[in-house]
């Protein structure tokens, strides 16, 4: 969410200039208030009068340069931290290097047009603002924590403070994946280095780092310290931290710590979001959306010897004529009809059943725990459900061939697979529309 701007300042000595640039922040960010003028001795009295969010800055102007103008800005006590942005087309580099030095903020080339000017400073300012996050804070200070809660819930973060690291892992475990409040995830921890009870901040810092196995992705930690030692900031690092901020905390300095950290955050969480996205892609057929064959080639032997799931059956299952159904209804509602069945297949297997398409219309399933005399029952079942399905309004039947390893636990996904699949004949040669074991 980007920082509202309420008030900018735009000093230029054109006034074709200053007239481009309001028109255009008035078209595009019509809640903000722009203030113009020509020369470095206007906007300073401007300054000295009211507060601005953002300064935009003429590289020449008629009396001063912006360069000068940016020198007054940080030296003014209430402006301090107000971002300056040098607006030109003709910045070298020798002078924008001295002008970043002066505290310029940004620089945007004019050559680029005022219409792109726009979408700069919004670019800017959600670079700038951004403060969305969820924040695990443990301060023991009370004094300290009312401070740092109240600027940073000023800034929209949500905060949850605690005055032990002992509680702090406690609420680590539950927002953990896998945990009672797993959606209630912290973004960030901030911890005071030095806490009172049995763990400080930094047996924090290494539960965060090795009971939890966090990375500094995963979850960034920003200590705050009463030191600025260097030794002491090094310890701060070896522990694990990402970042630290010295008491007294400068609102800005902490502000821009945490943005940065929660960049780190988000683009972990957002790169998360793709690899298991391709992942699942990698390892899903598209249509149907069960497993494919290769998930199963990879992880069906496995899935059958794991001693936890026994005993595991194994079904193939068919569609009766699919062919004689492409050639009557088209190809296009042959999809539809697997397409259909693949949704069946996922709504009605349990959730640790391994539902894979095993060729073009042809289906295996590994299920868990399941006997024989069971998974018998679950595939006549499954066999009348089908039957009662008529996808795509097309009424379909399928054979079904069935095989435990409850008899012998060791059997392999192949000898299974092999079993069922011999089933499946003898379904197919008994009529179809039947189970076989
Ligand atoms: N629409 C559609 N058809 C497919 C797809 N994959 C395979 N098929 C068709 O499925 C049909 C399978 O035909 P067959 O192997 O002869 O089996 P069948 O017609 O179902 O006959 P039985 O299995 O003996 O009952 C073929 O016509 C394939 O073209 C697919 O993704 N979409």
């Amino acid at each position: 969410m980007p920082r509202k701007l309420n008030r900018i300042l735009v000093v230029d000595g054109s006034e074709v200039a200053r007239t481009i640039i309001t028109r255009i922040f008035n078209e595009e960010m019509p809640d903000t208030k722009i203030t113009t003028c020509g020369t470095v001795q206007e906007a300073c009295a401007w300054l000295e009068r009211s507060h601005f969010d953002l300064i935009t800055t003429a590289l020449m102007l008629p009396d001063k340069d912006g360069i000068e103008l940016c020198r007054y800005v940080r030296a003014s006590k209430f402006h301090h931290y107000t971002p300056t942005i040098v607006v030109s087309g003709d910045a070298d580099t020798r002078l924008l290097r001295e002008g970043f030095a002066a505290g310029v903020t940004d620089y945007f080339d004019k050559s680029l047009g005022y219409h792109a000017f726009a979408s700069f400073i919004m670019e800017f300012t959600l670079r700038h603002s951004g403060l969305v996050g969820r924040i695990l804070y443990v301060e023991d200070s009370q004094l300290t924590a009312t401070v740092m809660l109240s600027l940073m819930e000023r800034h929209g973060l949500q905060v949850t403070h605690t005055t032990h690291a002992e509680e702090a892992i406690q609420l680590l475990r539950d927002t953990s994946p896998g945990g009672v409040r797993e959606d209630e995830y912290f973004d960030i921890v901030i911890t005071d280095f030095y806490l009172q009870g049995r763990l400080t901040g930094g047996d924090l810092l290494h539960a965060i780092r090795t009971r939890f196995h966090y990375s500094q992705q995963e979850m960034p930690v920003l200590v705050l310290t009463g030191s600025e030692s260097g030794e002491k900031q090094v310890e701060v690092f070896h522990a694990g931290a990402n970042d630290f901020v010295s008491k007294p905390i400068v609102e800005e300095v902490l502000l821009a710590r945490i943005r940065s950290l929660l960049t780190i955050r988000q683009q972990f969480a957002a790169l998360k979001r793709q690899t298991d996205e391709m992942h699942k892609l990698a390892i899903t057929d598209s249509l149907t959306r069960v497993y494919n064959r290769r998930y199963l080639l990879d992880h069906g032997e496995h899935f059958v010897t794991n001693r936890h799931n026994h005993p595991v059956a194994a079904v193939l299952l068919d569609i009766d004529h699919f062919k004689k159904i492409n050639d009557k209804f088209g190809h296009i509602t042959g999809d539809r009809v697997l397409e259909a069945l693949g949704k069946l297949l996922l709504d009605l297997l349990p959730d640790n059943a391994l539902p894979v398409r095993f060729g073009g219309e042809e289906f295996a399933l590994l299920v868990p725990r399941c006997a024989a005399r069971d998974a018998h029952t679950c595939a006549e079942q499954l066999r009348i459900s089908i039957e009662a399905l008529r996808p795509a309004n097309v009424p379909i039947t399928v054979s079904i061939g069935l095989d435990t390893n409850q008899a012998n636990p060791g059997m392999t996904l192949t000898q299974l697979i092999g079993n069922a699949d011999r089933a499946l004949y003898a379904a197919k040669a008994q009529g179809r529309n039947q189970v076989c074991a």
